[in-house]
């Protein structure tokens, strides 16, 4: 008999976990508590970019004027939103048939067996009491939305609740700034609902390079949402004209008069029904510790994706997937972050970004950047999205790309031509001579990587300015600067 691999949580993680397994040689069941497919279909990536659409629809009907066009705006059924953001969910998870895909595959899938639990170090039991022992194990559970406990918490939704929204709220307070709450303070913003984001640390979406960050509070304010960062939550107040949420910032106390508080303060992994005891696996907080190969405390116990808490993204939930597979089947040592991962938000405008932010990358070496705004990009002109900008960062010594950030029109397709050429290991020059469509959002790779090929003395054959965007490198001190960036 084959080594048997039992995973637990069909998302992204325990699928990629399962399928790669299977395709090792071992013998692999798959016991998901509900359906195969995780929180992507169900509230998370797929349905929020759906509403984030709609939303950006409502936006771009109001710029019809700039493009000589006149009609009325679109208007708003919040109900009717939903279903639609619903429904291209469940179709896109439809078409991927991951039960078939699976099984097809060799994986032996368990659905609806509700939650599993460990009940010792190699057994595990489904909550319809069906027993599955194994050699090794890959927890890839995910999580769920955390809540604070501050008096009148009962008042304030959870991300959940969100989709069953059956009106439009006049006003709505999003406690916690990162990818979640300035996704959603940014659709509800187009969708005309008046938005108080609360963020506890200085700046929004604070994992981002710090001008990521300035440039989306600036945009964010522009477009009249409420920013408080640097605040403390205190309590939530139910009064006849609604919900009133109470909060300290360094100026003093503030209050949001709103119909809804929505918190997006962060993800905790799905460990309380694990009974992670009973197999040696140790947790650290609400996440399971893992090394840098994905196992846990258990050595024969892994634990992938949003359980670990190490990076929350679909795309590192398959890629740790894999990396736990082949270290669990294989008993290779393989490490998962060797891979730059790219990763987009799709507020309006979007931010992405792939690598170290500005000031870690400072720190780690000397480094060269360059910024790019986003109007000296003629496509960016064309379309009237002007306000955004491209930095581009490079190894001093050997010249290689190591991070691009992008805020602005397009960015998560940006940072993958960066992704892709950091993975390459090209070199600023070498980038900078690849001849890219033109007008294209893409170029501004070809223009900051230039700008960075003219700071480190690395021009290819003495070039000096970008002849399909017909931009003058030296020029570009007068609107960007080339070797340090500021707020845009
Ligand atoms: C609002 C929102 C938007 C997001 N947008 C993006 C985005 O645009 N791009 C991106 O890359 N990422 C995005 N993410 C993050 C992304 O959804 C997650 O990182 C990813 O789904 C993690 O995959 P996973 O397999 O670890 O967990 P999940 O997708 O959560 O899957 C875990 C699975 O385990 C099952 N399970 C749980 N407990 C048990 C148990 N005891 N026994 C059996 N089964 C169990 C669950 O039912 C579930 O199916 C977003 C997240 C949120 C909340
Ligand atoms: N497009 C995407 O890629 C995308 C979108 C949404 C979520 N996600 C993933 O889902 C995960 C969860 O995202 P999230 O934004 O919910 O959580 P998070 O943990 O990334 O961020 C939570 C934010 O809330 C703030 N916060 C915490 N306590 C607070 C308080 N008491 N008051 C005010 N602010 C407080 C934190 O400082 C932080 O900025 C993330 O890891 C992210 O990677 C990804």
């Amino acid at each position: 008999m084959g080594m048997r691999v039992v995973v637990i949580g069909g998302g992204p993680a325990g699928l990629a976990a399962a399928l790669r397994a299977a395709e090792l040689g071992a013998e692999v069941t798959l016991l998901e508590r509900a359906r195969l497919g995780g929180i992507c279909f169900e509230q998370g990536p797929a349905p929020v970019r759906a509403l984030a659409h709609a939303a950006r629809l409502v936006r771009d009907s109001t710029t019809w004027p700039q493009f000589g066009l006149r009609g009325p705006h679109a208007e708003v059924d919040m109900h009717a939103v939903i279903e639609a953001a619903r429904v291209t969910a469940a179709r896109i998870h439809e078409s991927k048939n991951l039960e078939g895909y699976a099984r097809a595959r060799g994986v032996t899938v368990v659905q609806n067996a509700g939650a599993s639990h460990f009940v010792d170090p190699r057994t595990v039991r489904t909550e319809r009491r069906q027993i599955f022992t194994a050699d090794r194990f890959v927890i890839a559970t995910g999580g769920h939305s955390r809540s604070l406990t501050i008096p009148g918490n009962e008042y304030a939704s959870s991300y959940a609740e969100l989709w069953a929204l059956e009106e439009l709220p006049r006003r709505i307070a999003i406690v916690g700034g990162a990818s979640t709450g300035c996704q959603l303070a940014s659709v509800f913003i187009d969708l005309g609902v008046e938005v108080t984001l609360v963020e506890t640390l200085d700046r929004l979406v604070p994992a981002e390079d710090r001008d990521v960050s300035l440039g989306l509070e600036r945009t964010f304010r522009a477009r009249g949402v409420r920013v408080s960062t640097s605040a403390r939550v205190e309590r939530i107040d139910h009064t006849s004209e609604g919900l009133v949420l109470k909060y300290h910032t360094p100026r003093g106390v503030s209050e949001a008069a709103v119909d809804v508080v929505v918190f997006a303060i962060g993800w905790p992994g799905n460990i309380d029904e694990l009974n992670l005891a009973a197999a040696g696996v140790r947790t650290s907080g609400s996440h399971i510790r893992v090394d840098e190969q994905l196992r846990t405390t258990a050595p024969h116990v892994f634990a992938v994706g949003d359980i670990n808490g190490l990076s929350m993204l679909v795309q590192s939930a398959a890629l740790q997937g894999r990396v736990a597979a082949e270290n669990a089947v294989l008993g290779t040592r393989r490490t998962w972050e060797s891979i730059p991962i790219s990763s987009g938000c799709f507020t309006d405008p979007e931010y992405a970004s792939v690598g170290p932010t500005e000031d870690l990358a400072r720190r780690r070496g000397p480094v060269a950047v360059a910024l790019v705004p986003y109007d000296q990009l003629t496509r960016a002109v064309v379309d009237h999205h002007t306000d955004g900008f491209c930095k581009m960062i490079a190894d001093r010594q050997s010249g290689q790309l190591v991070a691009v950030h992008v805020l602005g029109e397009n960015a998560s397709e940006i940072v993958q031509i960066g992704s892709t050429s950091i993975a390459a290991g090209l070199t600023v020059e070498q980038i900078s001579d690849i001849p890219f469509a033109y007008p294209t959002y893409g170029q501004v790779i070809a223009l900051g990587a230039l700008r960075l090929a003219h700071e480190l003395g690395r021009l290819p054959r003495g070039r000096t300015w970008d002849s399909t965007e017909m931009s003058d490198v030296d020029g570009t001190r007068d609107t960007g600067p080339i070797s340090h960036s500021h707020a845009p």
